[in-house]
């Protein structure tokens, strides 16, 4: 049975779970639930704290874990990325009062404020800066007006935060973050039931990034409208009962649907469609 941490709580937990309800996956019906088999798949899951999820994964008793790119990180454990998901997409910044700070040389000598301890550390040292780092649980925003620190590190996202608490990011950010999927370092690579997890997740994302696009065009117009719909291989091309027609079958990335639809009805395709997929192999 495959063993596999989920995260129970946070930003990571809701879209989680739908991610793997979308890949066929049981999923439990309470937020109370720490544990449960889905036995049709043979799979086994953990609703663990989001930060200890990569504890658990390296220590070799569960086999893969969904979490933030962030959060292994900052764990430090044994514990590597094996497929990006594409949701909690977050930047992680400093940040301080405006005027205050003006580049990375500035936080010499100050206190920041973070949940991420162990990212903040790394990054100080990689650049040679001295400061202290005092560690939060959360709100790391308020730290700068209760007088805790005069920085704080921490995930920004609309960065709606960061403005009500009447600060601005400084720098560059220090990493770009996202859920992934993740495996003891070294772990057997070639574990199949691990392969058809991923493959199943990997349906999901394409399902959501792609939709199925279907039109009719006449022959002497294919070659620019498969220029147009190239598909992930090829499109499908049917000839249609009309001489000189032929139906023409390809996916596209959603978000471009509607502009390579208007492009394929100018150069003369009607009877455009697009339809969601809801899975997939590729
Ligand atoms: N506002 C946000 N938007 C997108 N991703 C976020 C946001 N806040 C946190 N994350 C991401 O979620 C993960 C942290 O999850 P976690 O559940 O520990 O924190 P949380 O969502 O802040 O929940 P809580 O504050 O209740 O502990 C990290 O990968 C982080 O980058
Ligand atoms: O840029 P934004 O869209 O505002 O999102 C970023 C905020 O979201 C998270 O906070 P959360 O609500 O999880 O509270 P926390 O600080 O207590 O973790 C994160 O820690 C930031 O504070
Ligand atoms: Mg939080």
């Amino acid at each position: 049975m495959l063993r596999i941490a989920v995260p129970n709580k946070g930003s990571l937990s809701g879209p989680a779970a739908e991610m793997l309800h979308e890949a066929g996956y049981q999923q439990r019906r309470e937020s109370k639930e720490l544990r449960i088999v889905d036995p049709v798949n043979e799979v086994e899951f953990f609703y663990l704290r989001p930060r200890d999820i990569a504890i658990y994964v390296a220590s070799g008793q569960l086999d893969i874990g969904l979490t933030g790119r962030d959060l292994l990180i900052d764990s430090g454990a044994d514990a590597e990325e094996i497929l990006a998901l594409g949701f909690a997409r977050s930047t992680f910044h400093y940040a301080g009062k405006p005027g205050t700070i003006s580049g990375l040389a500035d936080l010499a000598g100050k206190t920041v404020a973070t949940s991420y301890e162990g990212i903040v550390a790394a990054h100080l040292a990689d650049h040679g800066i001295d400061a202290s780092v005092v560690h939060l649980d959360g709100a790391v925003e308020t730290a700068i007006q209760l007088g805790v620190a005069q920085v704080i590190a921490d995930v920004v996202e609309t960065g709606t935060s960061l403005r009500n608490a009447g600060l601005e990011v400084v720098g560059e950010p220090i990493m770009k973050s996202e859920a992934v999927v993740i495996r003891r370092t070294g772990a057997d690579g070639d574990d199949p039931k691990v392969h058809q997890f991923l493959r199943r997740l990997q349906g999901v994302l394409v399902a959501r990034t792609y939709v199925m696009m279907d039109y009719d065009c006449r022959v002497e117009q294919l070659e620019k409208a498969v220029a147009l719909t190239p598909g992930l291989e090829s499109p499908t091309v049917s000839p249609l009962h009309n001489e000189g027609w032929v139906a023409v079958r390809a996916m596209v990335p959603a978000k471009e649907a509607q502009r390579i639809m208007d492009d394929l009805y100018d150069i003369g395709a009607r009877a455009i469609l697009t339809t969601a997929i809801h899975a997939c192999r590729l």
